[in-house]
């Protein structure tokens, strides 16, 4: 049975409020000071990849309170449950199985009695098939030419993971290809992209779990149409159209041949999904091999969250740390900070993934909840960050734990742009620990006059103690970033199984998209428009005049 325990009430969480009291004024810096061998403490290694704990504002009371919390709201029942196919997802009666999506040892996964794994490996051979005949040529358009550009078109987890990782791991694309992604309804977004493609040598792929999705269709819609303009002949959609979905009646009804359907299945959350049948874009612009390796890599963080203790598990401690800065320390976000540019869309991926996962106010028990949920996550790579948001970071009045994440060796070693790019990580992740005392401030001032001095330090001080984690990892391979991205996942996962909320629904976008399709034939009426409130009436009125 999948745990229902509210955090609050256990015996951890009382500990942990009065121990919060004890601690909440020690400073960062004398925990480094008192204890020298507190990096060897609180680090973890995970193959390649090195995750700095250290300059968090725990000591070791801290650290085992907090597991203990994970140990009382029977963390490992939930983590199994989630593994053997339980229907966790409770209120769509689903189970959550992105894992079995990556599960490289193939051993048995039963859904409602059946094993998935026969599927999954089915739909991977599809891929890697297909991906294959893309990539060499074998594939041809419908006036013989090879396919050159891929289009995506999808939104949200249909979208995301794909952009993400294609960026993440531009290195390994095929040069031969070219992928761009379309997912918002505004028409600016498909028309500057098919401004960069030809009919002839162009295969969309239209990524929708549903494939209802408004945006999705009204765009896959409009690139059917662009295509027909030019190939006249409906029969050649199949050879530029495919599609990525759980609904194979809607894809038939669109005019793709089901037999260019890439299937997933209901078990698989939106948000999820890049590792299924949605990577297919990640597979045709990194070939098949690398979108393995992503899988391998995720595969690995699985079987390291499956069964390592939680005192050495990276995703359960990520996730008890999280917690102890929204829940504790009252903090708002989580920054997600990579010092690398091919990363440059991991923080927008994750907001997503944590965002509509963990956003949630209502326990599982259906009463609301009163405790904070989930963060609100953003971030930048650096060092744009640093020129742009960081001095709230550092001076602001709202604590902001963020994640540092960078590889040591750079795809392109130009000069020692590497250098100096982690000589800004380290420095950061120190600045924002020790910070700097008035002293320190008045000897740096030392010339200014005495006025000066006794106005300026109060401005140029740093209260430092701003927590950071740290994942320091050799090379941004497929292996690392599949590594990586199933920590994040897992880290959501933990921290909702200790709410007590459910992390795999997204009721909360359901409203608007309601009120959407209500509003879209109000705006194609004629005449004023009264059925809503004043300054929405008013809205939707002065639009109606505005297009005319
Ligand atoms: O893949 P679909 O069905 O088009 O849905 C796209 C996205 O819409 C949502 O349902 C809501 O934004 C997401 O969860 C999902 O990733």
């Amino acid at each position: 049975m999948f745990p229902n325990i509210t955090p609050t009430r256990t015996e951890a969480w009382k500990k942990l409020e009065k121990h919060f009291s004890e601690i909440k004024q020690v400073h960062m810096k004398d925990l480094f000071k008192e204890d020298a061998e507190r990096f060897n403490k609180f680090n973890l290694q995970f193959e390649d990849i090195l995750f700095d704990f250290s300059k968090n504002r725990i000591n070791q009371e801290t650290f085992d309170l907090l597991i203990s919390l994970a140990k009382e709201t029977k963390l490992q029942e939930a983590i199994d449950g989630m593994f053997s196919g339980e229907l966790i997802n409770k209120t769509e009666k689903r189970a959550v199985l992105h894992t079995a999506l990556r599960n490289r040892s193939n051993t048995p996964i039963k859904v409602d009695g059946a094993d998935v794994m026969p599927d999954v490996n089915k739909v991977l051979k599809q891929i890697e098939t297909f991906s294959n005949a893309i990539i060499s040529g074998e594939w041809k358009g419908y006036s013989g030419k090879n396919i050159t550009t891929i289009v995506n078109i999808g939104i949200g987890g249909s979208d995301l993971g794909p952009v993400m990782v294609t960026e993440a791991l531009k290195p390994y694309k095929k040069e031969n290809i070219d992928t761009y992604f379309v997912s918002n309804v505004d028409a600016t977004h498909i028309a500057e992209t098919l401004k960069k493609a030809d009919p002839e040598t162009t295969l969309f792929m239209i990524a929708s779990k549903t494939f209802t999705t408004q945006e999705t269709m009204t765009n896959a819609h409009s690139a059917r149409d662009w295509f027909l303009e030019k190939a006249k002949d409906v029969d050649h959609v199949k050879k530029h159209f495919v599609a990525i979905s759980t609904n194979a009646e809607a894809v038939a009804e669109f005019g793709i041949d089901t037999q260019n359907m890439f299937e997933f299945w209901d078990w698989v959350g939106g948000r999820y999904s890049l590792w299924s049948a949605i990577g297919l874009s990640i597979a045709c612009t990194i070939g098949y091999k690398n979108f393995e390796e992503l899988l391998e890599g995720a595969h690995a963080m699985d079987n390291h969250l499956k069964s390592t203790p939680f005192e050495e598990n990276i995703p359960v401690i990520l996730g008890l740390l999280g917690i102890w800065y929204n829940n504790f320390f009252g903090a708002q976000s989580n920054a997600l900070l990579p010092y690398d540019q091919y990363m440059h869309r991991f923080a927008a991926y994750f907001q997503q993934g944590d965002m509509e996962s963990n956003g949630k106010s209502v326990d599982r028990n259906g009463e609301p909840v009163d405790y904070q949920t989930g963060p609100i996550i953003w971030g930048e790579p650096g060092t744009n960050g640093q020129h742009a948001f960081y001095q709230l970071i550092h001076q602001g009045t709202k604590l902001i734990p963020c994640d540092f994440l960078a590889p040591a060796i750079s795809y392109n070693p130009l000069g020692d742009h590497h250098d100096k790019l982690m000589a800004n990580f380290f420095a950061q992740t120190e600045a924002l620990m020790n910070g700097k005392t008035k002293e320190e401030v008045l000897e740096e001032l030392g010339s200014l006059s005495e006025e000066e001095k006794a106005f300026l330090p109060a401005f140029k001080e740093f209260s430092g103690n701003r927590p950071t984690n740290s994942f320091l990892f050799k090379q941004l391979t497929p292996k690392t970033l599949g590594s990586l991205i199933a920590m994040y996942e897992h880290k959501i996962f933990v921290q909702g199984v200790i709410w007590n909320i459910f992390s795999f629904d997204q009721w909360g976008v359901e409203l608007g998209k309601q009120l959407a399709k209500k509003i879209l034939p109000e705006l194609e009426a004629e005449g004023e428009v009264t059925s809503h409130d004043s300054s929405t009436n008013g809205l939707i009125n002065k639009y109606k005049a505005l297009k005319k």
